[in-house]
């Protein structure tokens, strides 16, 4: 009989049990009103006020979890994900865990390009991206060393000439005097779903799960912005503002001046609030937001 994901009634959810994701993934379920006791302690959590478990597990097992069924969702970064080769779909990409997967090699050493690769050793925790990268790329003779961790000393313990790894700010490649050479995978924090097949309850449980959060993600990317600004530059101040719908304004006791309310995108609040201010607005105060469904 082929195995699905709806024995279980709960929501299943893998997270990373303690790593570099998991705070702020459990930050992020927290934030969309989930409420769970001691996730420290245990390995499985039941959600007190949401009908989901969280399974707590090391990351490299998340994927062939959801793959397999056994859990209906979970949290990890899309270079686990892509290493593993799970079946499974990405439902949304997360703006942390935040990283890439590249080749790096001594700094001023005889590997200074891809064609140098040849006939090298190179010491990683991704072996099947590296070996496809290096062999999409005509690089056919290469010895790849499996290791699980500190990869980036590698090459100073002569056990390789070069590294395959995950770099962020670039600051262990730079402490190991390595240089990065080639990106092989550009990554984020993926929420991966399974395809194995999904009762009907199940699937309004992830509806629901998706509305709370994109209205989450959509509010941590958005302030509320009010303000108070002559009426006649009104017109001016709507071009201005990259509003998400159309700005509230209210009439002031003071005449000619209105209040302005609207909400805008995060990453266009310096430019905003500088072309504002030009135009007489005064009083601009900015709040963060905590939900918002669209
Ligand atoms: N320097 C970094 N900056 C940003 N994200 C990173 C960085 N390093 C790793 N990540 C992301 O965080 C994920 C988890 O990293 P972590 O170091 O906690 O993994 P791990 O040691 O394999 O953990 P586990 O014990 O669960 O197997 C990585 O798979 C990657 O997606
Ligand atoms: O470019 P950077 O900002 O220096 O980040 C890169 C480092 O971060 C990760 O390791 P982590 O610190 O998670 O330790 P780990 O090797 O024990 O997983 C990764 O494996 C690199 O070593
Ligand atoms: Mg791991």
């Amino acid at each position: 009989m082929e195995r699905t994901a709806d024995s279980k009634t709960s929501l299943r959810i893998a997270i990373q049990k303690s790593g570099r994701l998991t705070d702020k993934t459990i930050e992020l379920l927290k934030g969309i009103g989930l409420r769970f006791d001691d996730y420290k302690r245990n390995l499985m959590v039941k959600c007190r006020n949401f009908d989901v478990e969280l399974l707590l597990i090391r990351d490299d097992d998340i994927p062939e979890y959801v793959q397999d069924g056994v859990c209906d969702l979970g949290f990890v970064g899309a270079n686990v994900t892509a290493e593993t080769g799970a079946d499974v779909s990405v439902l949304r990409g997360l703006d942390y865990g935040v990283c890439r997967l590249s080749l790096a090699a001594r700094k001023d050493g005889d590997i200074q390009q891809l064609e140098d690769f040849e006939g090298k050793t190179i010491a990683t925790s991704y072996p099947r991206l590296t070996r496809r990268f290096l062999e999409n790329n005509n690089i056919a003779n290469t010895n790849i060393v499996t290791i699980s961790g500190a990869v980036e000393i590698a090459p100073r313990l002569e056990v390789a000439d070069a590294i395959c790894d995950l770099v962020s700010t670039g600051n262990t490649l730079k402490a190991n005097g390595l240089e990065e050479l080639e990106v092989i995978l550009e990554s984020e924090t993926q929420l991966i779903q399974t395809n194995k097949k999904l009762s009907p309850g199940k699937k309004k449980l992830i509806e629901k799960f998706l509305i709370r959060m994109d209205s989450h993600q959509q509010a941590e990317r958005s302030r509320y912005i009010m303000m108070n600004a002559p009426e006649s530059a009104v017109p001016k101040i709507k071009e201005i503002i990259p509003s998400l719908n159309s700005p509230t304004v209210m009439p002031l006791a003071d005449d000619h001046m209105v209040a302005i309310h609207t909400v805008i995108p995060i990453d266009q609040f310096w430019i905003v609030m500088e072309r504002l201010k030009e135009e007489g607005a005064t009083g601009i105060v900015i709040l963060p937001i905590e939900s918002m469904i669209l």
